[in-house]
């Protein structure tokens, strides 16, 4: 399930936008919809019971005065009047006691299920992101929008929405019964109404702006944080911590400021109440002490109103309380909506049945007739005007080991992210095995290719896990994966073997012992295209010499894609493509190229010269 709408920003809001957010979330109230039912039909005994107990008392007070009294406590005495009365206002306290906890627990049991879907959808449109969003997105923005945005949701539904309907249910169930009582005062409680709602919605409005921005200083703030944290190293070794500890403070300043804001508006609402509440009462007590002296209203009656006039302006600061966090609500959907309507950029081409659906063979023990690769005049850019790969075209023959070289940031990566459809080229295709990538699901593509890089993500959780990612493989299928690429010692080295608990990233390896174990992973995958970027770069002489005789077995009748900056680890591979700046300058076998005294030999040379 998916929340689509266009990008809202807040100074673009209209008035009824508000609801139109709030209806995004019907969809999510699909599975919690008997629930909600019984939630709205608890309401009405609520409000019967809560309306009636100042009449109740009121009938009390008229009873001990001698005033006229409801028939079925007129004829009896006053002793067993009160008892009836009493009995009577014990039970409605009895129902709302009941129904109110009821109500509770079910209000927040929908708003967790709902909170939870929301969570849920929002987690896993984020993981079907190109990269492109990630290098714009930071982090801590996207954790705050996945965390405490929703959790700001959560409290609307746990609290807030039927909480307010129910409020508004009391509100009307009161006025009707000051009307019924006396009409005289019940129009001046409900004239003073109209000048606080005004003031309530200024208030509220003023307090929306404040918390946006006061959400957007958050995410800011926990950015901030997940990258000192994430780069901790660096910012102790240049010792960054005070420059940076200013920075944080004046986020936090502004942040602090913002919320500030929000919680003067919203005790303005509180404190505007609790005035108009007290003129309310003591407009009710002049009035209705000058009809009580003129015999026009009884005092049982002028109670009543007293405790309705309160009773009145209880529901209404609820209101107003909810009303905040229903606020915050609305700012936290109109963030996750923006999240969520997201385009997913790279998406599996929908494919009629009559095309018929083009996948890769992916079961065959014979590699060496797949695993073609071909670039066709592709162009690519991260910035839409600035090239990094420009108008590229190469075949890899199935089985064909290929080298990739040239300077620093002369596109070598971004080759292997635009194969891999971590990207997509701006013009031209990108085929494998003769199908546009473009034509392939991205699962289907993503298993054909194992991709080894620079530095490997490992994640928390054992050794074994960290091979299989998941995947369903038997530990002798692990195991016999890890002997494949010579790791298996290693692995049988570490305190508990493949049980071996790692730390989250992987904290308890070391760099080149990390890299291990992603070269197990992608060999039990099996796949038919073998790229290796940069990918024994981090392992010491004697251990790649380990790795290197294991991947020339993995790499029989295996078309590769090898990125080295060490040219004397890629003189044997079939073919060595030379990039500079995003264009195939050279290309040819290692002796050929040597042969042309072109950018390879020059930084042949250079290299050989150095050692
Ligand atoms: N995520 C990104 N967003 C914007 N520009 C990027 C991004 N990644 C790389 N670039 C730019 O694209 C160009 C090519 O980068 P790429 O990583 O492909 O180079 P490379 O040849 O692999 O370099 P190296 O040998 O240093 O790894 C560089 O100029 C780099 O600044």
């Amino acid at each position: 399930m998916t929340i689509a709408s266009p990008k809202l920003k807040p100074n673009q809001k209209k008035q009824d936008n508000d609801w139109r957010l709030f209806l995004k979330l019907i969809p999510y109230t699909r599975k919690s919809r008997g629930t909600l039912v019984i939630c709205l039909i608890l309401l009405i005994p609520l409000a019967v019971a809560g309306s009636i107990q100042p009449l109740i008392v009121g009938q009390a007070i008229s009873l001990l005065k001698d005033e006229p009294v409801w028939g079925f406590i007129s004829g009896v005495s006053v002793a067993q009047g009160i008892n009836l009365l009493s009995g009577l206002l014990l039970l409605t306290v009895l129902i709302r006691l009941m129904f109110a906890s009821l109500q509770g627990y079910l209000v927040q049991k929908i708003g967790q299920e709902i909170t939870a879907e929301v969570r849920q959808d929002l987690f896993n449109h984020v993981t079907s992101l190109a990269s492109s969003f990630f290098d714009r997105t930071p982090v801590g923005k996207l954790i705050t929008r996945i965390a405490s945005d929703v959790e700001a949701l959560g409290n609307v539904f746990a609290s807030g929405a039927v909480g307010v309907v129910s409020d508004f249910v009391s509100i009307v169930a009161i006025v009707v019964m000051i009307y019924l009582t006396n009409w005289k005062l019940a129009s001046i409680l409900v004239f003073l109404l109209i000048p606080v709602t005004a003031l309530i919605i200024y208030f509220q409005q003023q307090y929306r702006k404040a918390n946006y921005k006061a959400r957007e200083e958050l995410s800011k703030l926990n950015s901030m944080l997940q990258e000192n944290i994430t780069g901790i190293n660096i910012v102790q070794l240049f010792q960054r911590e005070v420059y940076n500890g200013e920075m944080y403070r004046s986020i936090n300043e502004r942040y602090r400021t913002e919320v500030d804001k929000t919680i003067f508006h919203d005790s303005a609402v509180s404190a505007t109440l609790e005035w108009i509440a007290l003129v309310a009462i003591a407009a009710v007590l002049w009035l209705g002490g000058v009809f009580v002296l003129q015999d026009s209203m009884t005092y049982g009656a002028l109670s009543a109103f007293i405790l309705y006039a309160q009773r009145l302006f209880n529901p209404l600061r609820q209101f107003a309380d909810k009303f905040t966090m229903f606020q915050s609500g609305f700012t936290a959907i109109e963030r996750i909506t923006e999240l969520l309507s997201e385009p997913i950029e790279i998406r599996d081409k929908v494919i009629s049945v009559a095309e018929g659906h083009r996948t890769l063979v992916t079961d065959g023990t014979d590699n060496s007739k797949t695993g073609e690769i071909r670039f066709e005049n592709v162009w690519f850019g991260y910035k839409s005007d600035d090239y990094v790969i420009k108008n590229l075209s190469f075949t890899i023959a199935p089985g064909e080991k290929v080298a990739l070289v040239g300077p620093t940031g002369a596109g070598k990566s971004s080759i292997i992210r635009l194969l891999c459809r971590l990207y997509e080229p701006t013009k031209g295709r990108i085929l494998v095995d003769g199908i546009d990538i473009k034509d392939i699901p991205q699962a289907d593509l993503r298993r054909y290719i194992g991709v080894i890089l620079q530095e490997s993500f490992l994640f928390a959780g054992d050794v074994k896990r960290n091979i299989t990612l998941g995947d369903n493989y038997s530990l002798e299928e692990v195991q016999e994966a890890a002997k494949l690429v010579n790791i298996d010692s290693f692995i049988e080295d570490l305190p508990n073997g493949y049980d071996t608990v790692l730390r989250e990233r992987g904290t308890n390896l070391s760099g080149g012992q990390k890299q291990l174990l992603a070269f197990a992973r992608v060999a039990i995958r099996n796949p038919h295209v073998l790229i290796l970027d940069e990918a024994t770069s981090s392992l010491d002489v004697s251990t790649e010499a380990l790795i290197q005789s294991a991947l020339d077995q993995l790499l029989i009748n295996r078309s590769a894609i090898i990125i080295a900056h060490r040219l004397s680890t890629i003189r044997n591979v079939d073919k060595i493509l030379v990039l500079k700046r995003g264009e195939l300058i050279e290309s040819g076998s290692h002796d050929e190229l040597l042969a042309t005294k072109g950018l390879y030999s020059s930084l042949y040379k250079l290299q050989m010269l150095g050692s």
